[in-house]
């Protein structure tokens, strides 16, 4: 009998409470290797919360989540980092007083110092950096500084690559690039994209999933997802 891949993730009624929010509701989501796949919905309908239980920042209150049929449920994020699980760090975790290429650097030291060079120089050829290793990060504009993040995660040669909200406050033109940029990075690496720029998830997800009040609304293709009605009426106001 062929054996039957398991999902990259799978969480099975997932839960996260504040208090007595709940952010993360009971989900059940399935990633599947190599795919693009957005996470969309409403302000605080919990896609932050969720990819937090993903990459191990939080810790869920129940139910489970497998990576390649692993239960990874409440590994610590740096192990997590190890099986190659990268959250983009917020722009924030960029150290502005390093150069681009020590940013880099310290984000692949996570992983062991063997071949630093060459991976961080690799990593910043991907986005499109190299050139600018010297500069001081707090100097770039604010499209490099969010490909730097990118390149920050790319460098830990990830399974899945988590973005949250990457394209915002980008120009249309740099929008264009990043797209070219996370279709060059499937099937190697997966994606899972949080953003709120529809024409960007339009174009770029083989799936997509639609989160509302921490529980799932649906999930599938691009063109079922808009022509679900429960969407248009929750969402996409269409
Ligand atoms: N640290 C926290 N403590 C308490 N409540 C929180 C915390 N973080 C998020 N929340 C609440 O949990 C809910 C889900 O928030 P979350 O940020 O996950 O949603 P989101 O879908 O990512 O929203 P957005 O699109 O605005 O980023 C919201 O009601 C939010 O106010």
């Amino acid at each position: 009998m062929a054996a039957v891949m398991a999902p990259l993730i799978e969480t099975r009624g997932l839960t996260l409470h504040y208090g007595g929010l709940k952010a993360v509701d009971g989900v059940d989501f399935t990633l599947e290797a190599g795919e693009i796949h957005a996470l969309i919905g409403p302000n605080g309908a919990g896609k932050t919360s969720f990819v937090s239980l993903l990459s191990g920042r939080r810790l869920p209150q129940s139910g489970r989540i497998l990576l390649a049929g692993e239960d990874i449920t409440r590994l610590p994020a740096q192990l997590r980092v190890r099986k190659g699980i990268a959250y983009t760090f917020q722009i924030t975790s960029i150290f502005p007083r390093l150069s681009v290429f020590d940013n880099v650097a310290l984000a692949v030291q996570a992983q062991g110092t063997r071949d630093l060079e060459n991976r961080t120089r690799a990593a910043l050829a991907r986005v499109g950096l190299d050139g600018l290793e010297e500069q001081e990060a707090g100097t770039l504009s604010y499209g490099h500084q969010r490909l730097l993040e990118l390149a920050m995660g790319l460098a830990l040669k990830p399974r899945l690559l988590i973005l949250d909200e990457p394209t915002q406050g980008l120009a249309a033109s740099e929008i264009e690039g990043f797209k070219a940029l996370v279709r060059s990075l499937v099937p190697e690496t997966t994606v899972l994209l949080i953003e709120h720029n529809m024409e960007v998830v339009m174009d770029l997800a083989s799936r997509i999933t639609v989160l509302t009040f921490g529980r799932v609304l649906a999930s599938g293709t691009p063109a079922a997802i808009r022509a679900n009605p429960a969407v248009q009426e929750a969402y996409l106001g269409a």
